[in-house]
């Protein structure tokens, strides 16, 4: 199917309506989606700059219990071990103290008073365990001197708190602590004249003291947490936490490899940055903030990096609905345009439809021509008006010209003068009569007809005297004869009568009498009266010829008889072809 100018501007319109409404839609529902990222971002940056507070806040607590029992006189008594029987009540009191400690802080998981000498024995020591908290035994008291929180925190000058790195606690009879991610918080512990004697040790659940510090976070967040080289400590996949004490490698660099500035970054600096990845837990795109947070205060080789990640599936669920929305708009604003273009091509075709079939019935000439819009004041309305005007100019121009054909035709077949048939307009009749007297066996005749004397009035009266006496004569001719019959001006004063149907001859000579009597009628012309009279020569079809020349050449020959004879008389045509 062609589609006509006026659908195709409609269904241009409809789409570039759809277009709009689907680009405005798109913009609208991916600017949200951007916007909803970027919150997330800020949020999850926040929440984890709380948590690496909260860190910071737990390990400096944990630093200041170490340091009270470091720093109380019952350590330095336990260790110098000089009083016996104040020794026996330092050990009760203090593991009494421990297991205190340790069930008001369930991410304690251990308390010892380690000596410096005996290659580092535990004096006092208080572990947790499946059932609670208990004492171990002297006998089961173990040498930990070559441990580098015991040897690196007796290098400690007074105050100093020692952190250890992360690491899975592999010692062995370590209770509840065994296979743990530890931290193990140490201070010395020094006599009254500042001799080191020991060092007193908490080793701090990594696992517990996190979940404590995430229990407030918001469902769907998921933590990590790296040393500073990025090895997992804490990933929601708990194959990646601790990889690197299994012999693996598990970094966050590799999940996050925005990451890797932070992990790149100078020790002692604190660093942030927000990322998104397309596939991290469980394969799903991700969103997270990462924050570097040294720790001040505290002797420590480690530092960490805490992170938070947001998968972008729960990020961009409010999207969802105004997708759903927007996509509601898009179809609704697509089919209002739809509709408009519809009406639109409707209001233009019909118009236009009703010019076009107005033009094809003028231009075709038909009697009833179509109706123009013109009553519409707008471009179609002009349009309209302007054809209308030259259709109107067109059908008064072909008036005219059709009037001067008429006038054309009527000068190229008729004699000015008298307006009689001219010659050439005899000689198609008579060529159309004979063929059809030939054709039903009917007759004809031929009076040729030339005035007498009509030179004399022409030489004494003038030629506008000649010119009167011709059409007086003319029109007088015509009244003669019947409607069928022709009468015709051969030239100068020769006139030619044609009778259809002229079977009986004596009838043809009636018509000649009659001819004759009026020709000789005077004319009026000027208070004078001119006559002039005729001669007639009277050729028959089919007796004097079989075709136009021959018939007017009998006639015309017979008329000079007429005149030689003494003029104002018919006489036949003598010629025989027969
Ligand atoms: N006024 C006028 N005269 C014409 C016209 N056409 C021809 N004539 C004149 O008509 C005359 C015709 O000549 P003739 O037939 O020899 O003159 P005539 O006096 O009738 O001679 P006969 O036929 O022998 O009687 C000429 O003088 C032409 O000049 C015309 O249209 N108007």
């Amino acid at each position: 199917m062609k589609l006509g100018i006026a659908w195709r501007l409609g269904l241009a319109l409809a789409a570039v309506g759809v277009l709009a409404a689907g680009l405005t839609g798109y913009y609208g529902y991916s600017a949200s989606r951007q916007l909803l990222v970027a919150a997330a971002e800020e949020r999850l940056l926040t929440a984890t700059r709380v948590l690496v507070r909260q860190l910071a806040v737990g390990l400096d607590n944990t630093a200041r219990d170490v340091l009270l029992f470091a720093e109380h006189p019952m350590a330095a008594r336990l260790l110098a071990r000089s009083d016996p029987a104040l020794l026996a009540r330092s050990e009760v009191n203090s593991a009494l103290l421990f297991q205190r400690m340790l069930a008001t802080h369930p991410e304690y998981y251990q308390m010892r008073l380690i000596a410096a000498a005996d290659h580092g024995l535990e004096r006092l020591r208080v572990d947790r365990d499946n059932a609670g908290v208990l004492r171990v035994a002297e006998d089961d008291l173990q040498e930990k001197g070559h441990y580098p929180y015991v040897f690196e925190t007796l290098a400690l000058p007074p105050g100093a708190v020692y952190v250890s790195r992360a690491v899975i606690n592999h010692e062995v009879g370590a209770h509840a602590g065994l296979e743990k991610p530890s931290l193990q918080v140490a201070a010395p512990v020094r006599s009254a004249d500042g001799q080191v004697l020991g060092v007193m040790v908490i080793n701090v659940d990594l696992d517990r003291l996190f979940d404590q510090l995430a229990a407030d976070l918001p469902p769907g967040l998921q933590l990590y947490l790296s040393n500073g080289a990025g090895e997992f400590l804490i990933h929601p996949d708990r194959s990646k936490a601790f990889a690197f004490d299994r012999g693996q490698s598990a970094l966050l660099q590799d999940s996050f490899p925005a990451a890797e500035a932070l992990v790149k970054q100078q020790p002692g600096l604190p660093g942030q940055l927000v990322t998104s990845v397309e596939a991290g837990v469980d394969g799903a795109a991700q969103v997270a903030a990462f924050v570097r947070q040294p720790i001040a205060g505290l002797r420590s080789e480690e530092e960490f990096i805490l992170g938070l990640s947001e998968p972008l599936e729960l990020v961009l669920k409010e999207s969802e609905h105004l997708g759903a929305v927007s996509l509601r708009i898009v179809l609704a604003f697509s089919a209002l345009a739809l509709l408009l273009a519809a009406l639109l091509a409707r209001a233009l075709s019909r118009p236009i439809a009703q010019i076009v079939l107005a033009v094809q019935r003028f231009a075709s000439g038909r009697q009833e021509p179509g109706v123009l819009p013109l009553e519409r004041d707008d471009e179609i309305g002009v349009l309209a008006r302007s054809i209308d005007h030259m259709q109107q100019q067109i059908g008064a121009q072909f008036d005219s010209l059709e009037l001067k054909q008429r006038e054309l035709d009527h000068l190229a077949s008729h004699d000015s003068l008298t307006g009689l048939a001219n010659r050439r307009v005899l000689l198609e009749r008579l060529d159309h009569a004979l063929a059809h007297a030939k054709r039903n066996g009917s007759r004809l005749a031929m009076l040729f007809i030339d005035l007498d004397n009509f030179k004399e009035i022409n030489d004494t009266l003038g030629h506008a005297a000649g010119d009167a006496v011709l059409r007086t004569l003319s029109q007088r001719l015509r009244l003669l004869v019947r409607e069928v019959d022709t009468v015709a001006r051969m030239g100068g004063d020769e006139f030619v009568i044609l009778l259809d149907h002229a079977d009986d001859p004596e009838a043809i000579t009636a018509v000649a009498e009659k001819v004759l009597e009026s020709l000789v009628q005077p004319v009026l012309y000027g208070g004078a009266e001119l006559v002039a009279g005729a001669s007639i020569g009277v050729s028959r079809y089919p007796e004097n010829g079989s075709n136009a020349t021959e018939l007017i050449a009998a006639a015309d020959h017979a008329m000079y008889r007429a005149k030689s004879s003494g003029r104002q008389r018919a006489m036949f045509s003598e010629s025989d072809v027969g």
